[in-house]
């Protein structure tokens, strides 16, 4: 039987869609070393891949209103003139700007649908790719939002590394030290709306994320997760306020020796989309430079190498992204996807 719910649904009213049941972990917990929550992350890091991380306690220091109010600041700056925007398109994939359809999108020969502001570790303070005034103007804001953000990833980390008996330098969180340079980044997404984009920019394609945890701020419907149940099927992953959407990437896929799930995951452009844009921001932790691993490929590789052909391959036609495992880490077979334990079916 559908479940009926109160609030708006990614999809025309009347039609159903499905939802991904995923673990909530308890932040609080983590920081005070709860060994039974520690071990639920490591469950969901095993099973699901995906996770919420419950940032409404003390233990957050305000994190969810600092992101609120840093993306006040960025709906603004979305909102300047192209021009004004491509000024700060350096062709780096770590810090500035990224205009709307370089990646290819959800759908089968379209380009992406979104527009990125990216901001690298220490990429407040370059002064050879320079931030906007609109973000620089407000650095101890933005400051505060990484690092806080920051805090949270490398206690998940160091949570994992319990979790898995991991000690000295195998422990993940040592893979991240703050004072060696990484291609960490805060990304600030805009899903352009219907009539601010072309309809061949679509969403997001399906990939999986370098990072070793990507730590995604949402607030509206788009993103996806393979179907447990039916090939070539998607679930939406529901956004709460106060809870951070987290999962793990390549790279801790790769540092875990596969035990860890970087899971495929997409972005639709929804029926709010219709009028409103979406916006998302998304804190990519990369293990500092230097790291190595062995891939999905079966060679050893540094994380800079993973990271400069995997952002040739999101950048690749859907033809071209199809001739080896990089863009999916090898984990597309039904085997593979359906691990997510439940799902809950909607209709509105
Ligand atoms: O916008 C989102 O919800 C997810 C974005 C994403 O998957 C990415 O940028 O890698
Ligand atoms: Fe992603």
């Amino acid at each position: 039987m559908p479940v009926r719910v109160t609030y708006n649904s990614p999809v025309p009213e009347g039609k159903p869609f499905t939802v991904a049941q995923l673990r909530t972990i308890n932040f609080g917990k983590l920081v005070e070393r709860d060994p039974q929550e520690a071990a639920k992350l490591l469950e969901a890091g095993e099973k699901d891949g995906f996770f919420y991380l419950d940032l409404t306690t003390p233990a957050s220091k305000g994190l969810w209103k600092d992101y609120t109010a840093c993306l006040e600041v960025l709906k603004k700056w979305f909102d300047t003139p192209l021009e004004e925007k491509t000024q700060y398109a350096y062709g780096s994939d770590v810090q500035g700007y990224k205009p709307i359809g370089t990646q290819t999108g959800a759908t089968e020969k379209s380009k992406d649908g979104f527009e990125t502001l990216r901001i690298a570790q220490t990429g407040l303070a370059w002064q050879n790719q320079p931030l906007p005034a609109a973000v620089l103007d407000q650095s101890t804001l933005f400051n505060d939002f990484i690092d806080k953000t920051r805090y949270h990833v490398i206690q998940l980390l160091s949570s994992f590394s319990d979790a898995m008996g991991l000690e000295g330098d195998d422990r993940f969180e040592r893979k991240h030290p703050d004072n060696r340079p990484s291609h960490t980044s805060m990304t600030f997404h805009r899903y352009n709306k219907l009539g601010a984009r072309d309809v061949s920019n679509v969403g997001h394609n399906k990939h999986t994320d370098i990072s070793s945890i990507a730590f995604l701020f949402a607030q509206q419907w788009g993103l996806q997760v393979p179907s447990t149940t039916s090939e070539n099927s998607w679930d939406y992953v529901r956004t709460q306020p106060g809870f951070a959407i987290c999962n793990v990437g390549d790279s801790l896929r790769f540092l875990s020796g596969f035990r860890l799930r970087s899971v495929l995951h997409r972005v639709v452009p929804t029926v709010e989309m219709e009028q409103t844009h979406r916006y998302s921001v998304a804190y990519f932790t990369r293990p500092v430079d230097g790291t190595t691993f062995k891939d999905s490929e079966g060679r050893i590789i540094s994380i800079q190498d993973w990271f400069e052909k995997k952002f040739d391959i999101y950048r690749a036609s859907h033809e071209e992204q199809r001739k080896n495992t990089m863009l999916t880490g090898g984990i597309e077979d039904a085997k593979a996807r359906a691990r997510i334990h439940l799902r809950e079916e909607i209709q509105i």
